[in-house]
């Protein structure tokens, strides 16, 4: 994203996750941070497994289709484990406020992943709210060690 684009969000959901999803939406709908918002999730009477819509938002992610994803399952970990097997993905959980900060002043994650059987509506949104308004610093302390977790993935290209 520009610094004047606004954000190209991807959303997804399992069944656990559809009211969340479909509020979580018309937030960022509604948000001049957002450039677009492409929903990848399931409608309540889908029982698609969470792994698979999880990967579908973190490869759109890591293709440069969407700048960030944001996923909602019963807890929020099954989706955050499902992305973080797409190469270059830092998909993390999170349900506080500086845990939201820190995923992406420190960690750059471009997924955040919240459980609707977890966290309350309201500060979801609000957390939400405060996520777009995050932006990772290629310059500060936190990149290099952004750098060594790239470090430690599978190289296929070295495959013999
Ligand atoms: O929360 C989930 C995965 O982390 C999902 O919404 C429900 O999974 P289940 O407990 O395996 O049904």
């Amino acid at each position: 994203m520009t610094d004047t684009a606004g954000w190209r969000i991807v959303i997804g959901n399992d069944e656990a996750g559809v009211e969340y999803k479909e509020a979580l939406k018309a937030l960022l709908e509604a948000d001049d941070r957002v450039a677009s918002v492409v929903d990848i999730g399931v409608a309540a009477n889908d029982s698609t497994a969470y792994p698979h819509l999880a990967v579908t938002a973190a490869r759109k992610v890591a293709e440069g289709e969407a700048d960030r994803a944001l996923l909602i399952c019963g807890t929020g970990l099954g989706v955050a484990i499902a992305a973080n097997k797409v190469p270059g993905i830092r998909a993390v959980t999170a349900h506080d406020s500086y845990s939201v900060e820190r995923s992406v002043l420190s960690n750059n994650a471009q997924v955040l992943t919240m459980g609707q059987r977890v966290i309350g509506l309201e500060l979801a949104k609000k957390l939400v709210g405060e996520w777009l308004s995050h932006r990772f610093d290629e310059n500060s302390s936190s990149a290099a060690k952004v750098d060594a977790i790239g470090s430690y993935e599978p190289d296929y290209t070295k495959a013999d």
